[in-house]
């Protein structure tokens, strides 16, 4: 049994709950105060026969059937994630921080299914920090969406204190202080990039509306699905009312990739690498910077010698790293992905080591090492641990850094112009060269 007391000042208020379990109501009403019990269900009832209670003091209706339509579109709160629950009121739980937000898209997905469950372990946001969970599914996926909220529930996590499933971005997004946008189409057989960049495009658009519509106004976003820089760029220009700072694409997965393969040629375990910047987009243009990196505090390359080995083998590698892995995997890069995106969300919420940096994909307008303004672009980050990010200044370049940056621009540019009918700009031009690639692509 569970209990909702509202208060009515001074004469009339609404309060309207939806639940797929609600069994039966009881509505009472004594002066200025209504009260409303509710049952669960053992069973769920069916979607169509939601039902919404709107109640207000002057008058008290019955409960009226939600249309299936409006059902459908709500973001629910899931199983025993709709239990009521007081945290001021256990010893354990009485100094954790308010609740955190995070939305997650292709919640269903691969990625997913590792990422749910670091974020509602308290990896990410430390042992004192109770989670929400928002998860975006669509129509084809909400019964697996809900497969997903189901071991999240067997998982008992102390810190996951709230699951809700929708496919309605507009409802899921609500209030969200992260949001970490997977879901997308993947590249078929056949299917061009330019393709590609528009269905994809297209879902980031929406999302980006979403956010500007619903979310905190301080949300931090970041895009995962592919191609994901220039998708981050759409997701911005369309939420105007969120910082373009906010908004970040991944990565720290080619960041992390990068050292494995230093520490390897180097002898060395990878936690002796340091300094790593992903130059550029999450393509096979992207620059793995061995220029600026360092091993055990030395420049990586006063440690490997083999320095054609850096300019060709160690870039190419990087660079196509996720199509090696597909090749062996038959699927996409899974968990390491979403190690990544902790380790992502971990560098904004934690301050970086002194001396170090992080990449990340982001906003170019202003950045001090002349690329291009108005593109999404990984580059070297600092953080204080607040949730924001500066640039490192103190970088070195030499020709073929410029040179291998200059092409990974390019791209973006060629890119941004493809999809300029969904960043507001006019009219889309694709002239996209041809000779890059998603990570993923051979
Ligand atoms: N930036 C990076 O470093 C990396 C990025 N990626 C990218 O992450 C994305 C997700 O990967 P992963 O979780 O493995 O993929 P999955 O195929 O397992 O899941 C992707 C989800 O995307 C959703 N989706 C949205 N629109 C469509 C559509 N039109 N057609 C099909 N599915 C759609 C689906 O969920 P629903 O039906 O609920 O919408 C699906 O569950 C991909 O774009 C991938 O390329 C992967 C690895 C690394
Ligand atoms: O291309 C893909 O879908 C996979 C990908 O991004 C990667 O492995 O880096």
């Amino acid at each position: 049994m569970s209990v909702a007391d509202l208060t009515t000042s001074p004469v009339t208020s609404t309060y309207t709950k939806t639940s797929s379990r609600l069994h039966s109501s009881q509505l009472s009403l004594s002066s200025n105060r209504l009260s409303v019990h509710f049952s669960r269900s053992p069973r769920p009832i069916p979607r169509a026969q939601n039902f919404k209670i709107t109640c207000s003091v002057n008058q008290v209706p019955a409960p009226v059937a939600v249309q299936t339509e409006e059902a459908k579109n709500k973001s629910e709160c899931f199983g025993v994630f709709c239990q009521t629950y007081d945290l001021k009121a256990e010893e354990e739980t009485k100094s954790w921080k308010k609740l955190i937000n995070v939305a997650v898209s292709g919640a269903a997905g691969m990625i997913s299914n590792h990422l749910l469950f670091k974020l509602a372990s308290g990896e990410v946001f430390g042992p004192n920090q109770p989670v929400a969970l928002k998860l975006l599914g669509s129509e084809r996926s909400f019964q697996a969406l809900e497969g997903v909220a189901m071991e999240l529930e067997d998982s008992l996590y102390p810190l996951l204190r709230e699951v809700s499933i929708g496919i309605n971005p507009y409802e899921v997004f609500e209030d969200a202080e992260w949001a970490l946008l997977i879901g997308a189409k993947p590249r078929g057989p056949g299917m061009e990039r330019a393709g590609l960049l528009d269905i994809n495009g297209q879902i980031f658009a929406e999302q980006g509306k979403a956010l500007n519509a619903v979310a905190s106004r301080n949300v931090k976003v970041i895009v995962v699905g592919n191609p994901c820089n220039t998708n981050a760029l759409i997701c911005l220009k369309n939420a105007p009312n969120i910082p373009a700072k906010n908004f970040h694409a991944l990565t720290r997965l080619d960041e992390n990739r990068a050292k494995c393969q230093l520490a390897l040629k180097a002898g060395v375990f990878y936690d002796k690498v340091s300094n790593m910047t992903i130059w550029g987009n999450h393509s096979t243009t992207q620059v793995p910077d061995f220029l600026n990196a360092r091993i055990n505090g030395s420049p990586v390359k006063e440690v490997i010698k083999d320095h054609k080995w850096l300019e060709e083998e160690f870039t190419e590698k990087v660079q196509k790293r996720g199509g090696v892995l597909i090749q062996k995997w038959g699927r996409s890069s899974a968990a390491s992905t979403a190690v990544s995106i902790a380790d992502a969300m971990k560098s904004l919420v934690t301050p970086t080591p002194e001396g170090d940096w992080f990449s990340t994909g982001v906003y170019t307008n202003g950045n001090p090492y002349g690329i291009a303004q108005d593109i999404v672009f990984s580059m070297p980050c600092r953080s204080k641990g607040d949730g924001d990010y500066e640039l490192v200044k103190d970088i070195t370049f030499d020709e073929y850094l410029r040179k291998r940056i200059a092409k990974s621009e390019a791209e973006l540019l060629a890119e941004k112009r493809c999809v300029a009918h969904l960043t507001g700009e006019g009219v889309a031009f694709c002239d996209l060269p041809e000779d890059t690639m998603l990570p993923g692509e051979m």
